[in-house]
């Protein structure tokens, strides 16, 4: 199977974004009004005072390379082509300069906004009592009129041709353009891209394969993975997944864009939050992936504010800082340590992160510059210059109410870029670095945790497990409300990173699959829930397909697997009220296979229902087969508490470990698996006594069937 470029498609979309500077190049600290409040209600009003702003120290080239196209590709069973292979090693190496901190401090003023009469402060952010106060909608003056739609048009043009060049709906900007109702549903409340990125040298000179096929018009790509049987014959696995958007090594950076941010931006300005974030094994290209994104759309929100709502008192703020270790600091600050703080309403802010005032794009590059430059990073076996934390870019659009700068702008929306660290940190928890070991065990936490957030999110569930770590507290205003995610899963295409890249791709199918708002889309469910399928190496042999086949699925496409683990979920919802509700980590650690087991299982089951029009005359076999459901059902969600249960010992257990916490903390831990181990303990007897009804019905069912026809 050879994959599908998108070729001949890079140069339209990369011509789309003419940069346009505006001469009001200016930059300012934030201090919201908030800021004394929080400040006091926190205890740290000592913390009301200077502040700096950005050095204009030139940081050099950015923009991490570019596209990422021009490279030929190796693809499985499709010849090597390492003649137009180039080197990849180009965009890691450009922010190589510890961070200079900022050449000028700034005492007071400075700022044209009039954001706070007392001059600059740490900037606060506010994220729930203040930020979260969105101000009423944008009323959309003149829309589609004048200048403002000429300049969307000719900016946004290139896009246009671009998208349809390669059948990609007109989703993005210009479509925002339509009414407000329409502009805000048309954007997938959660989208999963896959981007495959090109063989490195490293894996070229180890002649490594490429395994990874791609069919962007189907949006599907195939992991051909080799297997040894008992005999040590080799044979090939294949495992095919369904996502929103499948891009391939060929696929620049500005169609990234395209098909992830672009058509979020301008609903930022329709009170929505959005988040935008790239998960991988290290070395993939989420750096190479996010790195261009935020001046992109700084770029797009620039033009909205200056052209299309001229006048109208938005303002664009930008902020950057990391969350290592479980710890925060301001990358635009001297890696100054941050302090989460909740208040008594349960509400976030995070105290003294830098929050500047950006008019032009400039600006903001410098700030992008600075803030990966103060990146913690290492070097791991697949990247010399590895994340090694999580960086969390914010774009946000305020508006003032008045016009007068009199009161402190309010939030209108907020776009949040998170460069995650590489994903397999989080099953290294065997490293010998005590170090690593830390920081594996606090990714593995914090990237569970986020999947549980957007899982609840796309569910509507009224409760957000946002608590289970650092990185979701921190983004909990980014989950509430109206809000979208778009993930961006990187992979490796290398023989050696199958297994990490079977793993990105069913994290992904994770958080895409389980959403209540799929549920149309059910064949990406069930055809991701089809692999693998197992063909032999031998050309002369038949392909051996797996034991459940294809059409089996296309029968019964109403009915699709993930229909059978919400259901198994919501029972357990219904039953477990203080597992769901109370402890909240409990959700947070669903990091298992078990998942793709359980559809299996449950689809071989599905393949045996009658179709649902014969199903009308009573046959004994239809209710054997709902009973075996129901206890396939049961036992599908016993395992998944079971998984659930060990995970979060293991995550915990680590953190314990690792962290050498004191006491009190300690006690907390232990305070928290107790309850944990009570729960399971419910929820086995629940299990026993359902499994005993089971049992008795079957009984029944056996004498009904013993004594019929
Ligand atoms: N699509 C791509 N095209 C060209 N080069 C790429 C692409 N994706 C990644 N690379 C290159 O691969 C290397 C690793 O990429 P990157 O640093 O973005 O990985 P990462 O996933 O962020 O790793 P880590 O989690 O360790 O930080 C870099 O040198 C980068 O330039």
């Amino acid at each position: 199977m050879n994959a599908v470029g998108r070729h001949g498609q890079r140069s339209g979309a990369s011509g789309a974004h003419h940069q346009r500077q505006y001469s009001d190049n200016f930059l300012e600290v934030t201090s919201s009004s908030s800021n004394g409040r929080w400040l006091q209600s926190a205890g740290l009003q000592h913390l009301q005072h200077s502040s700096s702003t950005t050095s204009s120290q030139d940081f050099g080239y950015y923009g991490g390379g570019g596209g990422g196209g021009g490279q030929g590709s190796r693809m499985y069973n499709s010849g090597r082509n390492v003649g137009s292979q180039r080197s990849v090693s180009g965009a890691n190496d450009l922010f190589a300069e510890p961070l200079t901190p900022p050449s000028r401090q700034k005492k007071n003023g400075g700022s044209s906004g009039g954001d706070d009469p007392n001059g600059f402060s740490p900037g606060l952010l506010d994220l729930h009592s203040f930020d979260t106060e969105l101000i009423s909608e944008v009323p959309m003056t003149g829309t589609y009129g004048g200048r403002s739609l000429d300049d969307a048009e000719t900016y946004f043009g290139n896009n246009k041709q671009a998208s349809k060049a390669r059948g990609v709906p007109d989703s993005s900007v210009l479509k925002s353009f339509a009414p407000e109702k329409e502009k805000t549903s048309n954007v997938a409340k959660i989208k999963v891209v896959v981007r495959k990125r090109p063989l490195n040298k490293k894996e070229l000179t180890k002649n490594e394969e490429d395994i990874i096929t791609v069919e962007p018009h189907s949006n599907s790509l195939t992991v051909h993975e080799t297997k040894l049987k008992v005999d040590l014959t080799e044979y090939m696995e294949k495992h095919e997944f369904v996502f929103d958007a499948v891009l391939n090594e060929e696929v620049s950076n500005d169609e990234v864009y395209h098909e992830t941010v672009e058509p979020i931006v301008p609903i930022i300005f329709q009170r929505t939050k959005a988040t935008c974030f790239a998960y991988g094994q290290t070395g993939s290209g989420k750096t190479f992936t996010m790195k261009p994104l935020p001046l992109k759309a700084s770029r797009d929100i620039l033009r909205l504010v200056n052209h299309t709502y001229r006048s109208q008192g938005f303002q664009l703020y930008f902020s950057f800082f990391e969350i290592y270790g479980g710890k925060l600091f301001d990358l635009l600050n001297d890696r100054k340590k941050l302090c989460m703080r909740e208040d008594g309403s349960k509400q976030v802010c995070i105290v003294g992160l830098q929050e500047y005032k950006v008019s032009d794009v400039e600006t903001i590059k410098e700030l992008i510059e600075r803030g990966n430059a103060t990146r913690s990073t290492g070097t791991t076996g697949a990247n010399e210059e590895s994340s090694r934390s999580h960086a969390i870019l914010q774009l946000v659009v305020k508006r003032s109410v008045d016009g007068s700068g009199s009161k402190p702008p309010r939030v209108v929306g907020k776009l949040s870029f998170i460069d995650l660290a590489g994903s397999e940190r989080g099953a290294d928890t065997t490293d010998n670095d005590k170090q690593t070991r830390m920081e594996g065990a606090e990714i593995n936490k914090s990237l569970l945790a986020l999947k549980e957030c957007i899982r609840a999110l796309d569910n509507d569930q009224g409760h957000i497990p946002f608590r289970g770590s650092k990185l979701t507290e921190v983004l909990r205003d980014s989950f509430v409300g109206n809000s979208r995610t778009v993930m961006i899963s990187c992979i490796s295409p290398n023989a050696g990173s199958c297994e990490h890249t079977l793993n990105t791709l069913r994290y992904a199918d994770r958080v895409k699959s389980l959403s209540k708002g799929n549920k149309k889309d059910t064949l990406s469910s069930s055809f991701n829930s089809k692999e693998p399928t197992a063909v032999s190496m031998s050309t002369t042999a038949l392909p051996r397909v797996s034991s459940y086949e294809d059409n089996t699925f296309d029968s019964f496409p109403e009915q699709a697997d993930e229909d059978d683990y919400d259901t198994t979920e919501e029972f357990y919802e219904a039953e477990q009220p203080s597992w769901k509700n109370n402890n909240t980590k409990a959700e947070a650690y669903n990091f298992s296979n078990a998942q793709d087991k359980n559809r299996r299982i449950n689809s071989q089951t599905k393949s045996k229902e009658p179709p649902k029009s014969e199903s009308r005359n009573w046959n004994p076999d239809d209710e054997l087969n709902a009973l075996l459901q129901e206890e396939e059902d049961l036992v599908n969600a016993h395992r998944k508490q079971v998984e659930d249960t060990m995970d979060i010992v293991r995550v915990e257990m680590n953190l314990l470990v690792e962290a050498d916490e004191p006491g009190n903390q300690l006690d907390d831990y232990v305070t928290k698996l107790n309850t944990v181990l009570a729960q399971k303990a419910a929820a086995i007897s629940q299990l026993q006594n359902r499994l005993a009804n089971f049992q008795r019905r079957l009984q029944e069912h056996d004498v009904l069937f013993s004594s019929g026809p």
